[in-house]
């Protein structure tokens, strides 16, 4: 209970917090006595003082005198000494709370770690390289953004058999050095082995940024696909030998499903801290003869959603032939990224509201798809597919009636294929392949899907099958009944009163697909498009280091060649 003292000194006396009686207090506050009214005004805000600081006292969160129980100045030698932290119920919830959103994908705590700790210890140890150390062989790519080539030592090192790769690249090779380095620190199996990356100044073209990679091995997933024999070219190098069983859809099956298990692991590694690559495709993976698994590589396009670099939201980096409807990772009406700290400290709550990584999973979910149907194998085919899916609402079991009853062999060995053990493949294929980007499903769940219990769906478990009807429970469709609450919430919305206007709500709503796709366009002109986006968005990119708005976020952690 709290009370006024003639001179308006205000005594807090100790009140019961969750059945606990807390240590006496006192605050000091000059308070006028002189009229009745004035008084009560004064007894409601000591009341009110007085809970302010037994919750907070409650909760363990304060000033040191209060938290610590000391008392006046004058009495608190006269006091027992503090018994040390009260662990108290909200305390406890505060505490955990906390935590959760701390370590909550992307990770802000995990993030700080890395960032102030982990890329430190690594610098110390890690072998340096300078571009007089290596021997360039066999060109392997172009990009719009730089040279990939085979590489190897000048001069052997210990321990090092001397296989690299080089890519020299142009001013985006800073966010990929960035991108690698992180990848390398939180999930290294995930990624194409990446071994050290610096700025060399003294190339004729200007500088340069050299990055390098262990040579993983000479197949890219898109190389192996387009092999007539398909999967079993990938049966001995995956699983190092030939599967005791006849040639047939059982036996492709094992092979796609243990593919698709090492993609989904390589890309929830990426997700789990944050990454999303935005350029998924069977060119961008690689099969690591060392490790004999699947791994991703060029990060090029790819944005860190912890710190925000390369996320711009109005722009987006995109195959058309592998990338989601959405077009953007996040909703533009998201802001730009504010600076790394703002942006990490906000990062589990965008990345809640947007669920970026669901971009990944519909390119995944078509890889599955080309995997599963020879036919689709084909860039011009695929083209197709993506113009009748378009057309079906991006529904994929719209899709299938339409060309199930006119389907060529190619077709139906494809939907039989998916169709073995209940038709638990399918049931996977169309979780990811989805218009709405929240209803796709993420790495992690897909890899707990029952499509990847060796045994297939009749010989789940009873637990098994319990984890299949949750499975099938949350993703249905609860679009509706997020309208609805929508519509609940417009309903009392004025600008007035306020609350969330229609106007505003609109822009809340997803959109949905668009009935008749608008003209057609040829391959030639997609990749012209994607060329021009990922110009004016690397140049958006190289404009907010040129600010200096993002530099110190990679730029200062690249070692540069004088
Ligand atoms: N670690 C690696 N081990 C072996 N080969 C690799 C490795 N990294 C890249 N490659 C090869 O180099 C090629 C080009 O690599 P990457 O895709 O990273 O470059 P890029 O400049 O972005 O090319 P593009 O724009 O054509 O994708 C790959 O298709 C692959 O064949």
């Amino acid at each position: 209970m709290a009370t006024i003292s003639p001179g308006g000194a205000y005594i807090g006396t100790p009140t019961p917090f969750l059945g606990k009686k807390l240590k006496p207090f006192s605050l000091t506050q000059t308070i006028s006595t002189s009229k009745p009214t004035v008084n009560k005004l004064c007894r409601a805000q000591a009341h009110l003082i007085d809970a302010v600081h037994n919750l907070f006292l409650g909760v363990g969160v304060g000033l040191p005198c209060t938290v610590m129980e000391c008392g006046d100045m004058i009495y608190r030698s006269t006091l027992p000494k503090s018994n040390g932290l009260t662990i108290t119920a909200p305390g406890v919830a505060l505490a955990l709370t906390a935590l959760s959103y701390l370590w909550a994908t992307p990770g802000v705590a995990p993030g700080f770690f890395d960032m102030f700790v982990l890329a430190f210890v690594e610098r110390l140890f890690r072998p340096t390289f300078r571009k007089d150390d290596f021997v360039l062989g066999k060109k392997l790519g172009e990009g719009s953004f730089g040279v990939v080539y085979r590489a190897s030592l000048s001069k052997k090192r210990a321990n090092d058999d001397g296989e690299y790769v080089v890519k020299k690249a142009t001013e985006y090779g800073a966010v990929e050095i960035w991108m690698n380095e992180r990848v390398r620190r939180a999930c290294g199996n995930s990624c194409a082995d990446f071994v050290y990356g610096f700025l060399e100044k003294s190339s004729k073209k200007g500088p340069e940024y050299w990055l390098l990679w262990k040579y993983e091995g000479e197949s890219t997933l898109a190389g192996l696909l387009q092999s007539k024999d398909f999967p079993y070219n990938v049966e001995t190098i995956i699983l190092g030998k030939v599967q005791d069983l006849p040639k047939g859809l059982e036996r492709e099956n094992i092979v796609i499903q243990t593919i698709m298990r090492q993609l989904l692991f390589a890309l929830d590694g990426l997700h789990s801290t944050g990454i999303v690559h935005r350029d998924v495709k069977p060119q961008n993976i690689i099969f690591s003869e060392g490790s004999r698994a699947f791994k991703i590589i060029d990060l090029g396009a790819a944005a860190d959603l912890r710190v925000g670099i390369n996320y711009i939201p109005k722009e987006f980096l995109l195959d058309p032939r592998y990338a989601a409807p959405e077009q953007y990772i996040m909703s533009t009406q998201t802001p730009s990224a504010p600076s790394a700290p703002v942006a990490a400290a906000l990062s589990p709550v965008l990345w809640q509201m947007n669920l970026p990584d669901r971009f990944d999973i519909y390119s995944i979910g078509l890889i599955f798809l080309q995997m599963a149907f020879p036919s689709l194998r084909s860039d011009s085919n695929l083209i197709q597919f993506n113009r009748q899916l378009k057309r079906c609402d991006y529904d994929l079991t719209a899709w299938r009636k339409l060309v199930e009853p006119r389907a060529g062999p190619d077709l139906r060995k494809g939907f039989e294929l998916l169709d073995l053990d209940g038709g638990i493949g399918w049931e996977l294929l169309t979780s990811m392949v989805r218009f709405k980007a929240r209803q796709r499903i993420s790495a992690k769940a897909a890899l707990a899907h029952p499509y990847f219990d060796r045994q297939g769906l009749l010989a789940l478990s009873v637990m098994q099958n319990m984890r299949m009807q949750y499975f099938r429970a949350t993703q249905q469709d609860y679009s509706e009944a997020a309208n609805w609450v929508i519509q609940l919430m417009a309903r009392s919305g004025t600008e007035k009163d306020g609350g969330f206007t229609e106007t505003q709500l609109q822009e809340l709503r997803e959109k949905e697909p668009r009935k008749k796709a608008s003209a057609q366009r040829n391959a030639l002109a997609s990749a012209l498009r994607l060329k021009r986006k990922l110009v004016k968005t690397v140049a958006e990119t190289i404009d907010e280091i040129a600010d200096g708005r993002k530099t110190v976020w990679w730029n200062r952690w690249i070692p540069r060649e004088e």
